[in-house]
């Protein structure tokens, strides 16, 4: 029978226990102690869940406190100077300083920089080094969990992060080339695989997810010499892991390293199927990713039945593993938990605990098990009958979709003629200041909305303690002095699933947790049917906050490609569809914002870049459809209604050309945590409409200085006009504290006046 096992787990708990243990010990209310006993129960559970799920062995050091690549980074010391003292005198708080920055007395570390992993929502840590860079073992945590996990009783594999794609997802401090590394890297990585081979482990799984990129000369070469190196060293089997996508023209490198297994994805590249199976040598173990790792839909067994059976037909039983195409990090613990989905809808999902049970079912099926055989004929008939169920095609909808015309994507007139009808409209001063949208979620503002929930709270009260909140946030803001106020999003649980709550098409979940980075999580909403707007979402929030005030009130939205990506998404229509029908119904939306009187409005994309196809052959096609929803979304609107757009947590310097075709007013975008290396792109390329890269790092609780923020106002004004140039911070404020955020905005405000006068007297 095959083996089956999943290349890695949620950690952040069913009820994310993790979280909850995290920040009690951030803000001192637990010892280390506690932490650690927490993160040793949620290894145990899982464990135990998983196997009898019906896993045949278990990953391990796939449980992370932070992050998995900071993990990596610590695993071969590769700590920078600023941390060492720290981490010296205590490692957990070396380690926390690293991924969240420090301010204690006359200690002050910034975080390292945080960017999305591939193209999911989940963020890892950016390892930071440097030409000439020490390395050495630091193997402590994973011999550790390995241990822990044999205790157990479980049949372990050790999880390492691989040198090649460790060095690609790094970056120098000084420029150099990462992979230059790679010869004082290997020696260390070798040192933790000889704490593993030490401790008893048989197999280690090495994930150099990057063989899905596409990679030059000098990368691939590489890969030979480091494999080359790690199989001469022996004293493991290697399973190589690759996830996110097809080998492509790396297939030949990935299946010609001289290791005992690899991990091939076949959910998003089923295709590469076969030749895999003909080019993989024949005495290899071939670890199929038959299941999706990163969405919620339970499998259809008419698809996924074949392709194990030839799976097994061409490796036999001692050759075949069975998994999931990548960690399940990416989806929530269990469906059975769900209590509030309706049970037509519940019975078509499939989360981390029933994939690896769907794993089980196909390995007994292909075994000769007739109950299995049953059991997915009737999962088929399940997944079957989603098609025929009356919500999930709307012929209103899809006639919508079909009228969409080039039109609909257009502004009345061009950029030029637009701004000045606005500065005529607003009246703002140069350099204007404004924020992302979000203002401090506070813990009474989340129970009070867990109260409503709940129905402790009724619609009254809770709309009250909203509003309270409303007017607390913009009298702040009038006496910050900003320019462009906001409302503050009290009334969201979050960005996406608070417009996924309210659009036709969409369930959400009570606990689908999924990790965004550290203790931080997402409840991705679900989208199952066509998507349409049955009544405005975000109107009567705006048009109050505008009530309040004479200075011009942003709108806030959701764009229609965040919505899609921050989303499970349906996988029964492609994904450009689905898109457009979100577009056409947020198009609703900001239009009933304009007609209420909103003069601005922002439509935030901070996942177009996300979005983005790993293999660049790809770009095009996506940047088409994404850039077009957007348009759909903001077009038709009159010239005096200024539209905003935000992006954050990603590099844009190469889609910066797709940004501006995008056409927003002004555009707000992350760049303080990698100090305005963003700017670069602008050196190739002149920026055209308005845009505020962003003057402070909002994913610390660390306050900045008034001369950070200058200095870095400073470098955007090299490249950017005065008049184009917006200053704002590079995200929401809702992860931070009130304290913080008072400081920090009046600290913008006041480097956002000095540098006006400044410009009043050089012009
Ligand atoms: C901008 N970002 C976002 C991404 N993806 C999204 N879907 N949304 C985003 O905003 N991707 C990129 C980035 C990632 N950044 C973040 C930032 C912050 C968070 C975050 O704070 N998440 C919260 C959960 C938010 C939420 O849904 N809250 C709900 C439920 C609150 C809750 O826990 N209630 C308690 C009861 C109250 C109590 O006692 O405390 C309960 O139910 O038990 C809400 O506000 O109603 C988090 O807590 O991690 C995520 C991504
Ligand atoms: N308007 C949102 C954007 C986050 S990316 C916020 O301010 O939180
Ligand atoms: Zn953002």
């Amino acid at each position: 029978m095959p083996h089956v096992t999943y290349p890695g787990f949620p950690r952040i708990g069913r009820r994310r226990e993790l979280k909850r243990a995290l920040e009690s010990h951030w803000k001192g209310d637990s010892g280390a102690d506690e932490l650690l006993a927490v993160a040793r129960e949620l290894r145990q559970r899982h464990w135990k869940l998983a196997r009898d799920a019906g896993a045949d062995s278990v990953p391990v050091n796939d449980f992370s406190l932070y992050d998995h690549v900071l993990d990596a980074a610590v695993l071969v010391d590769a700590i920078p100077p600023r941390y060492r003292d720290l981490a010296a005198r205590d490692p957990l708080a070396g380690y926390f300083a690293m991924a969240r920055g420090h301010q204690d007395g006359d200690v002050d570390l910034h975080a390292l920089e945080m960017t999305k992993w591939f193209d999911t929502n989940y963020h890892y840590i950016v390892p930071e080094l440097e030409a000439g860079q020490r390395f050495a073992a630091r193997p402590d945590k994973v011999v550790a969990e390995y241990l822990e996990a044999r205790a157990a009783g479980h049949v372990a594999r050790p999880v390492l992060l691989g040198p090649v794609s460790f060095l690609r997802l790094s970056k120098t401090v000084d420029g150099s080339d990462p992979l230059a590394l790679l010869d004082t890297l290997l020696p260390a990585w070798l040192g933790a695989i000889d704490a593993l081979a030490d401790a008893g482990a048989d197999w280690v799984q090495v994930d150099e997810p990057t063989l899905v990129l596409d990679l030059d000369a000098a990368w691939r070469e590489a890969f030979r010499r480091t494999y080359a190196a790690v199989a001469a060293h022996g004293r493991v089997r290697i399973l190589l892991a690759t996830y996110f996508g097809e080998l492509g023209a790396n297939l030949e490198l990935a299946t010609s390293l001289p290791l005992a297994g690899l991990h091939v994805d076949l959910a998003r590249a089923p295709d590469q199927l076969d030749a895999v199976l003909d080019a993989l040598p024949a005495d290899r173990v071939l670890s199929a990713g038959v299941l999706d790792g990163r969405n919620i839909w339970l499998s259809d067994p008419s698809t996924i039945l074949p392709r194990v059976d030839r799976l097994l037909a061409r490796l036999g039983n001692d050759r075949l593993w069975l998994s999931t195409s990548c960690s399940l990090l990416h989806v929530p613990i269990d469906v059975s938990e769900e209590k509030h989905l309706p049970a037509h809808l519940a019975g078509w999902l499939s989360f981390a605990r029933q994939k690896i049970a769907e794993l089980r079912r196909y390995a007994d099926a292909v075994a000769g098990d007739d109950a299995a055989r049953k059991t997915l004929a009737r999962q088929h008939e399940i997944v079957a009958s989603r098609q025929a169920s009356g919500d999930v095609v709307r012929a209103d909808v899809r006639a919508r979709v079909r009228q969409l015309t080039p039109q609909f994507g257009q502004r009345r007139s061009a950029f030029s003629f637009r701004a000045d009808v606005q500065r005529e409209r607003f009246g703002l001063p140069d350099l204007p200041t404004t924020t992302i949208g979000s203002f401090p979620q506070t813990n009474d503002l989340r129970i009070a909305r867990a109260a409503h929930r709940s129905g402790k709270l009724d619609d009254d009260a809770y709309a009250a303690i909203l509003r309270d909140e409303v007017r607390r946030v913009v009298r702040f803001q009038e006496e910050a002095g900003i320019d462009v106020l906001v409302h503050g999003e009290p009334e969201r649980n979050d960005m996406v699933e608070y417009f996924g709550e309210q659009l036709d098409g969409y369930v959400f979940t009570s606990l689908g947790w999924v990790q965004s980075y550290g203790s931080r999580c997402v409840k991705p909403p679900i989208i199952y049917g066509d998507v349409a707007r049955p009544a405005p979402m975000t109107v009567a929030w705006s048009a109050y906050a505008q009530s309040l005030t004479d200075k011009p009130m942003k709108g806030m939205l959701t764009g229609p490609v965040t919505m899609l990506q921050w989303s499970f998404v349906r996988d029964d229509l492609p994904r450009a569809d689905v898109c457009r029908q979100i577009a056409l119904a947020l198009r609703d939306e900001v239009h009933d914002l304009e007609k209420a009187g909103i003069g601005i409005v922002q439509i935030d994309e901070p996942a177009l870049r996300e979005g983005l196809p790993l293999r660049r052959a790809d770009w095009d096609a996506y940047l088409a459809w994404a850039v077009d929803a957007f348009r759909i979304t903001a077009g038709g609107v009159s010239d005096a209604t200024q539209v905003h757009t935000h992006m954050c947590y990603s590099e844009f310097n190469d889609i910066i050309e797709a940004v501006a075709a995008m056409d927003a007013d002004v555009i707000s975008i992350e760049t303080s945590r990698s100090r305005m290396e963003l700017l670069d792109a602008f050196t190739r390329f002149q920026y055209p409409n308005g845009i505020g890269p962003g003057v402070y790092d909002i994913h610390s609780p660390r306050v900045p200085t008034e001369a950070e923020m200058a200095d870095l106002l400073a470098r955007a004004l090299r490249v950017l006009r005065p008049d184009q140039l917006w200053v704002n911070p590079d995200c929401g404020l809702k992860t931070r504290g009130w304290p913080e955020v008072s400081d920090a905005l009046r600290g913008m405000v006041s480097v956002a006046r000095a540098a006006r006068e400044r410009l009043a007297v050089t012009v």
